[in-house]
């Protein structure tokens, strides 16, 4: 069955939103993992725009005693700044489960794009066994929505990693649009060339409970999916409990 990974960034943008310390990230991930989520993600950009460092290591712990996968987010390549230690230093202070490279650029709004493996390839590959030396699993954020180059999957498997993550925000919009056939139709053609190089696939970005079924039904074998934005938007109308597990009930399907 494919797992939940539950994003907090929202909390904390709600939270940094009058400074203090409500909501509370910590309360909110045990109560999605109380309600039986399998892990928790997050992103910390190096604006400290939601999640910050003193989350990062929290979250860390409260994983470890649930004892669940957390799944920490970030661009390997982004210098620290300010109160951000930089995504290698938090990974070496929490060794998450997974780590999941993610290549956005500095203010970025969001993450929007994937890697590019023939440019990028050769500069993951110590990362990636750096990262693995840790303890974690990697993943690499990469795109399934365009047409692939032959040996793009490839590629990704050849820095080691064990995992991409299907960037599906342009899923969400096709199926926002009412036309997903086609889109569906590419990811799950990206999906086979990624578990034929011996990758396992995740999928997150703009995952929802309306667009989610569909994807994973299309898509066979997807290990994983990370989901913040909407499912803290729908956990405001029926609760956080109620949300995950209706996102669970999907998973089950
Ligand atoms: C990597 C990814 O897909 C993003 O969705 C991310 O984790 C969300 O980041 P923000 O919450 O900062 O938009
Ligand atoms: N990796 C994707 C993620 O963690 C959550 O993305 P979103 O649901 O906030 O768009």
């Amino acid at each position: 069955m494919t797992v939940l990974s539950v994003n907090v960034n929202k909390i904390a943008v709600l939270r940094n939103s009058r400074g203090g310390a409500e909501p509370d990230v910590v309360q909110a991930a045990r109560v999605c993992l109380d309600a039986g989520a399998h892990g928790i993600t997050v992103h910390p950009r190096p604006d400290g725009r939601h999640i910050r460092t003193d989350d990062v290591l929290a979250l860390a712990e409260l994983t470890r005693q649930y004892g669940v996968e957390f799944n920490l987010e970030g661009n390997p390549f982004a210098p620290p700044r300010d109160a951000y230690p930089g995504f290698l230093a938090l990974c070496e202070a929490t060794r998450p489960a997974q780590a999941t490279l993610v290549p956005d650029g500095d203010g970025q709004l969001t993450s929007d794009h994937g890697f590019d493996f023939h440019r990028d390839g050769q500069a993951l590959v110590p990362l990636v066994s750096g990262l693995k030396a840790l303890g974690c699993r990697v993943s690499l954020f990469a795109d399934a929505h365009g047409p692939l180059r032959a040996d793009d999957m490839e590629r990704a498997a050849a820095t080691g990693a064990s995992r991409v993550e299907f960037y599906t925000g342009p899923y969400a919009e096709a199926f926002a649009d009412g036309d997903p056939a086609d889109m569906l139709g590419r990811f799950a053609a990206a999906a086979a060339r990624a578990q034929a190089a011996g990758l396992g696939v995740n999928a997150g970005h703009d995952l929802s409970q309306a667009n989610l079924g569909a994807f994973l039904s299309a898509v066979p074998d997807v290990l994983e999916v990370s989901i913040g934005h909407a499912l803290i938007g729908e956990a405001l109308y029926a609760g956080l409990d109620t949300t995950v597990r209706r996102y669970l009930a999907i998973l089950r399907g």
